[in-house]
């Protein structure tokens, strides 16, 4: 464990002195992938070359592509140029969708480009949302205040931004999301911008069982309107398949034995320039405390993570202080505690896509981390049935999935693959977000 600590530590150091980017000259990504098996640092996988001719395909097209300007005079004289269609890869945990992608953004030379995690992405479109709303001069000629829709401009904000959209995790499990994918994704596509994202989900399988369902369902056609739709089944995890044997950084508590972490926090402070200490972080006008932190170290808890109402904007807030994060004495999951699991998992998909170096102590192995039980009908705790109440829904309406908790028991394996990935030496050896 310490090798590893000081390898990764070492690295890090690297990287910090080189700054500059290297640039590429491939030719595609169907040329990056070759090469990438031909010198063993990829599997041949048939499924994954068949993504990667489709992703030739975009390159190719976008090659010389430009999406007309926002303008009023384009607005009247442009015959504007279809975009080329996108890309939508479905499949189970592990098979390499990211990896894909990745490799695709990086070999295209679009200067507009941006790759972002879905989550993150409706954070900030909801930001956005909130920020024009703000601005609006309302106009009463009328003497009543005129609807505004804040989501064309914020469309106009996002797709002046970038045109070549990657979106990683590409998964809806929030209403309020729901409700606005499609006007928002029909005035991005409008503006013709081009969108790569990869989902365990199908298009049709998206948000399924999802309150008030049938206002998402003609998001569904818009996607796949503008998007090639391909599955990336080959049933291997290739996280499991690569990693070694270097288990040392999940450690299952047992009472008679020393603490196995507190020697691992000392450690890393070493090589920080800071003292332990509590932090307070302000987000979005809210104070977040934790009570031990050491520069670039934090030492935290289940509880202190998973037992508050945070979520994904909380953790993402984290990875930008952090490279290192022990979280201890996390408990087997179910339904039961059905808040704390879906933060667990949004926590750990943000770790994971910062490249967070995570230690962890819990009361059983990772594979075990998860009971997955359905959810019967009468059994529902008091917090669901006072939504429930709110929401005016009947017993027989324990179908959505914020009953029956069909999302996490789905999302339960991506969070175990990717734990067990994040324990591998390859992946404390990265370094920085991806
Ligand atoms: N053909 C391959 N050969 C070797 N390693 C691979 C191959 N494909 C993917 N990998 C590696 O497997 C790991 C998982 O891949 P990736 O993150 O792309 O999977 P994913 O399908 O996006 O999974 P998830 O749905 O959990 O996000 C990565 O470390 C990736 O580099």
């Amino acid at each position: 464990m310490f090798q590893i600590l000081k390898n990764s530590c070492k690295k890090r150091r690297k990287l910090q002195l080189k700054f500059s980017t290297t640039a590429s000259n491939n030719k595609g990504p169907m040329v990056t992938l070759n090469n990438k098996i031909n010198k063993g640092e990829l599997y041949r996988d048939e499924i994954q070359l068949k993504i990667g001719k489709s992703l030739q395909r975009i390159y190719d097209e976008t090659t010389n592509y430009q999406p007309a300007e926002k303008n009023l005079l384009s607005k009247f004289f442009s015959s504007r140029e279809k975009a080329p269609k996108g890309l939508y890869i479905y499949g189970a945990v592990g098979g390499g969708k990211t990896m894909l992608m990745d490799l695709f953004y990086s070999t295209c030379d679009i200067k507009k480009k941006s790759r972002v995690h879905f989550h993150e992405f409706m954070v900030d479109v909801h930001a956005k949302i909130h920020e024009t709303k703000k601005h609006v001069v309302r106009d009463y000629s009328d003497d009543k205040p005129k609807p505004f829709d804040p989501i064309p401009p914020v469309a106009n904000l996002i797709s002046a931004n970038a045109w070549m959209i990657c979106f990683d995790e590409f998964q809806v499990t929030d209403v309020a999301d729901a409700m606005i994918l499609k006007r928002l994704f029909t005035h991005l596509f409008n503006n013709g911008i081009v969108m790569i994202a990869t989902s365990n989900r199908a298009p049709d399988d998206l948000y399924k069982n999802g309150l008030q369902r049938s206002n998402f369902v003609p998001f569904i056609q818009v996607l796949k309107d503008h998007c090639e739709v391909i599955s990336l089944d080959s049933g291997i995890d290739y996280r499991l398949k690569g990693l070694q044997s270097s288990k040392s950084n999940y450690f299952v508590k047992s009472d008679h034995k020393l603490d196995p972490v507190e020697p691992i926090f000392k450690f890393l402070c070493s090589k920080e320039n800071d003292v332990v200490r509590g932090r307070t972080f302000t987000i979005q006008g809210r104070d977040v405390t934790f009570g031990k932190a050491c520069g670039g170290v934090l030492e935290t808890s289940f509880e202190e993570l998973c037992d508050r109402p945070l979520g994904a904007n909380d953790y993402l807030h984290l990875t930008q202080f952090f490279h290192t994060i022990i979280i201890r004495d996390v408990p087997q999951m179910s339904l039961k505690i059905k808040s704390q699991t879906r933060r667990f998992i949004t926590l750990i998909d943000a770790l994971y896509d910062h490249r967070i170096k995570v230690i962890i102590t819990a009361s059983i192995p990772i594979k075990e981390l998860f009971l997955t039980q359905k959810r019967d009908k009468d059994n529902i705790s008091d917090e669901d049935r006072m939504l429930m109440d709110d929401l005016k829904m009947g017993k027989d309406d324990t179908s959505a999935n914020i009953f029956t908790g069909d999302e996490e028991i789905f999302a339960f394996d991506r969070t175990v693959s990717r734990l067990t990935q994040m324990q591998s030496e390859e992946y404390w050896n990265k370094d920085g977000t991806r």
